[in-house]
């Protein structure tokens, strides 16, 4: 997996403040969407456009615009609503579908409980986003999704990833012939016993919406 880490200062400040046990929710739900911006515009580096003309008020000018069909978001429920509007703002015209997921915490299985997406994802760009990469089971599911509905590109925006993950999701896909990237804030040192991210954030889907 072709694995970029966002190395910039205002991405490691809303970073660490979102790691900040004393960060209440609405300053959670705030910076995610800031520092899910921030990703975003390099992991649309590759998205694909053609060219386009415009008239200027001057003289022809020749551009480009995205191309169709148009790139699919999809937020991995629950925690990943925390970083769609950061998305479609930078990509306005995306379609949005869903993943519900939720990880057994005590086998640490990820298990699905909701889809809503096309049937058929060929020759589609997709971006999945989810803050949390941390054994990459719910990752791995979630593109193998994906892929088994036409998918071939596929670009996944988190927040924190750990090393254990990364390594599950080249382990999984390596040989796959499919590329996948990763865009991350930070890649963190480690998973604790409970699969928790070291030193991570803690729940992101409870410090975004509360303990259910
Ligand atoms: O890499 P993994 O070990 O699979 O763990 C990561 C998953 O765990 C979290 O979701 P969670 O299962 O807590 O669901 P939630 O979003 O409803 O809180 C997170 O948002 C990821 O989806
Ligand atoms: O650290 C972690 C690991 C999985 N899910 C989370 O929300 N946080
Ligand atoms: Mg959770």
């Amino acid at each position: 997996m072709e694995t970029l880490v966002v190395d910039h200062p205002l991405v490691a400040h809303k970073l660490t403040v979102l790691r900040d046990v004393g960060t209440d929710s609405p300053t959670f739900r705030r910076l995610a969407d800031e520092l899910v911006t921030l990703l975003a515009y390099e992991a649309t580096r590759h998205v694909r456009v053609t060219e386009w003309s415009v008239q200027t008020p001057v003289a022809p000018a020749k551009g480009v615009r995205l191309a169709q069909p148009c790139p699919l978001v999809v937020p991995i429920l629950r925690a990943g609503l925390g970083m769609l509007e950061g998305m479609t703002r930078l990509l306005p015209t995306a379609e949005v579908g869903f993943l519900g997921m939720i990880r057994n915490e005590s086998t640490l299985q990820a298990e699905t409980y909701a889809t809503r997406l096309p049937d058929d994802l060929s020759g589609r760009q997709v971006y999945v986003v989810d803050p949390m990469l941390a054994t990459g089971g719910t990752l791995a599911a979630a593109i193998q999704f994906l892929f088994d509905r036409g998918a071939d590109d596929v670009t996944a925006l988190c927040l924190l990833a750990a090393p254990e993950g990364i390594a599950y999701m080249d382990q999984v896909f390596n040989g796959s012939g499919k590329p996948i990237r990763l865009v991350t804030a930070a890649l963190d040192e480690r998973l604790n016993e409970h699969g928790y991210i070291v030193p991570g954030l803690g729940d992101a889907g409870d410090r975004l919406y509360g303990v259910v």
